[in-house]
């Protein structure tokens, strides 16, 4: 079962950094042609949601005869038959790129196409999710979300354009946002954490600390919507070099089995995941608490979340109560690493705090 140590992240690490490009500037989305060009792509399928084929048919334009379409069959949590069936889209058309224009869904969609053809991802990220920066994919099959590592799935290069998300509600902004802190925090005290990561996960953390309260007074302004967008380059760019535990265990138990919203999901539940783990890493909570400018890892996520209007239950986003026992059992199922042991009694005391919104420690 799972060890108890805070890893030391300062004097025992390894860091292989992971491939990237990465081009961060309004605008960058004119990029696009040259970026498929380079490399050496010229049949590139372009994939969204149905809710964001406008901006997809936008890029599609831009890439002329460089594109052929737009995919907008995109879905939460991937399920296989979207996944397959865009496969299959992507062969007809014979594309040898696919651009991503969107949030973590599109992105996962092109990662579920690359899983099984190796076909290049070009992301361009519209929320605050980070897996454009990660080599995770996830694809959901009778009810689990089954969630693992291939560098097949990595995009291979990334346009952050500030100017893509100014219409990405304030509400879903928040949300996304403390997914991506999520990401920082529990890189924070992973098992196989280093000082990079570190470093990048508080930067981010900070960063989004104070872009979500720039997006929540001002929607429209770019410098908030610039900072957002940094601080989850950097949390997603820890999610994709160290391992998660507890908390993103129970979000993709929640999301996957239970088809709660995603970025809500993590939202809630991370101020219990942390209260969870406080004692087990107190370094990793300093610098949580430190990036927030809050006394206490657990409660500044929490406090955060309530000061932008952010949900805080779980019986909120459409959690039956009757679930929970159910929820814990899945959770529980496969042993993972985590700073502190998974109890059960504790893990179901965590879920019925987050299913009534609990301010932890209250
Ligand atoms: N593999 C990985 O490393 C990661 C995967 N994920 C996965 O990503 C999915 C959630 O992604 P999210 O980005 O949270 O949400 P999403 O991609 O599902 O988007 C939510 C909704 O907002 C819309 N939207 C996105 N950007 C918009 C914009 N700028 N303006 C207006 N509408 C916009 C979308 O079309 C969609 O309808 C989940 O399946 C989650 O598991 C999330 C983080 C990391
Ligand atoms: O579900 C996936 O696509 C894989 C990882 C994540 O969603 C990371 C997270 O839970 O935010």
């Amino acid at each position: 079962m799972a060890t108890t140590r805070e890893a030391d992240p300062t004097h025992d690490f390894i860091f292989t950094a992971q491939p990237a490009r990465v081009v961060f500037a309004r605008g960058s989305l004119q990029r696009l042609p040259q970026e498929v060009e380079a490399l050496g792509a010229r049949r590139a399928l372009v994939l969204c949601t149905p809710q964001q084929r406008d901006q997809a048919q936008a890029a599609a334009d831009l890439l002329g005869a460089l594109s052929v379409g737009v995919y907008d069959g995109a879905q939460m949590h991937v399920p296989i038959e979207g996944a397959r069936l865009a496969r299959e889209h992507a062969r007809a058309v014979g594309a040898d790129c696919a651009v991503a224009i969107g949030g973590g869904s599109t992105i996962g969609l092109g990662k579920a196409i690359a899983l099984e053809s190796s076909l290049p991802i070009i992301a361009v990220p519209t929320t605050y999710a980070g897996s454009e920066m990660t080599p995770i994919y996830g694809i959901t099959e009778a009810g689990l979300k089954k969630t693992g590592r291939d560098a097949r799935v990595l995009p291979r290069t990334v346009l952050y354009d500030p100017d893509l998300s100014v219409g990405l509600p304030v509400a879903m902004s928040v949300t996304s946002g403390i997914n991506a802190i999520a990401h920082a925090a529990e890189g924070l005290y992973a098992r196989d954490g280093n000082p990079v990561m570190s470093l990048m996960a508080e930067e981010g953390i900070r960063a989004l600390a104070v872009g979500l309260r720039g997006v929540v007074r001002s929607p429209s302004d770019l410098a908030a919507r610039g900072d957002c967008l940094y601080g989850a380059w950097l949390c997603g760019t820890v999610l994709g070099h160290v391992g998660m535990a507890l908390h993103h265990k129970l979000c993709h138990t929640l999301g996957g089995s239970f088809n709660l919203p995603h970025a809500e999901t993590h939202t809630i539940v991370l101020p219990h995941a942390l209260h969870y783990n406080t004692q087990a890493a107190p370094e990793a909570m300093r610098r949580i608490a430190r990036a927030l400018g809050s006394d206490d890892a657990a409660t500044g996520v929490h406090d955060l979340a309530a000061e932008l209007k952010a949900p805080l239950a779980l019986r909120d986003i459409g959690m039956p109560e009757s679930e929970l026992d159910r929820a814990a059992e899945i959770a529980l199922a496969n042993p993972y690493w985590n700073p502190r042991p998974i109890e059960a009694q504790a893990i179901r005391e965590l879920l019925r705090n987050a299913w009534e919104g609990r301010r932890p420690g209250d």
